[in-house]
């Protein structure tokens, strides 16, 4: 299972989290997040980091251009767009940046026909999926988990992330109910906006073995 954590701003703590085996790393990239690292930050923190490691950058209804551009000056990985992107963008961006892997973010509140019927549109735009919980004033990192029963029968035919309010507490109760192919933790696992604390990722890490 991909192990993604986000919102890391320190060298020192992502060189840790990525030690202790997470598979992901994500970079948030949009500016009125408190957890938000600019391009050239990401390239610092990449020098301490193994090759091995995905590094996704988050972003917001970026343009294609801002994307590009913090994708090369980072050397990301994978782009993960968070914000009201159309499957076109998904797709313009894909044909665009063709080695990147895209993951479209949905937050959602219930796992209606509707929102179903939304992800459907994007299948084949993105590479990967990702679902977080749904905030009225906020974009991510928020804390509120999905409710995981509703997710039991979510199977996508692209692979996913699940994400939203996960912790080394509840993350074993979370995968009784759904199968993911990866999960995603960003408030879950640090000391405040920010600042990751290893020590949780470490707790985390073994609630899976
Ligand atoms: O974390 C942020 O501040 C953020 C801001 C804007 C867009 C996305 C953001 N985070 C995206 C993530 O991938 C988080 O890991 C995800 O929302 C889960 O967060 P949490 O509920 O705190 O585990």
């Amino acid at each position: 299972m991909r192990i993604k954590i986000c919102g890391i701003t320190q060298a020192e703590q992502g060189a840790a989290i990525a030690n202790l085996g997470a598979t992901a790393l994500g970079f948030i990239c949009s500016p009125s997040s408190p957890r938000y690292v600019r391009a050239e930050q990401i390239a610092n923190i990449r020098e301490y980091l193994p090759a091995s490691i995905d590094r996704i950058g988050v972003f917001v209804n970026a343009s294609m251009e801002e994307i590009s551009k913090t994708v090369e000056i980072g050397d990301l990985t994978g782009v993960q767009l968070h914000g009201d992107e159309s499957p076109e963008f998904c797709q313009q961006l894909r044909q665009h940046l063709p080695d990147i892997e895209s993951i479209k973010a949905f937050r959602v509140r219930h796992l209606s026909p509707e929102v179903l019927n939304t992800i459907a549109a994007y299948q084949s735009s993105v590479d990967t999926l990702l679902l977080d919980a749904y905030h009225p004033t906020q974009w991510g990192g928020t804390g509120h988990t999905l409710n995981w029963q509703d997710l039991a029968s979510f199977l996508p035919p692209l692979p996913w992330f699940l994400a939203g309010g996960l912790t080394p507490e509840n993350i074993q109760h979370a995968l009784q109910h759904v199968s993911p192919d990866g999960i995603d933790l960003s408030s879950g696992v640090e000391r405040a906006p920010g600042n990751k604390d290893p020590n949780k990722v470490k707790y985390l890490l073994e609630q899976l073995t």
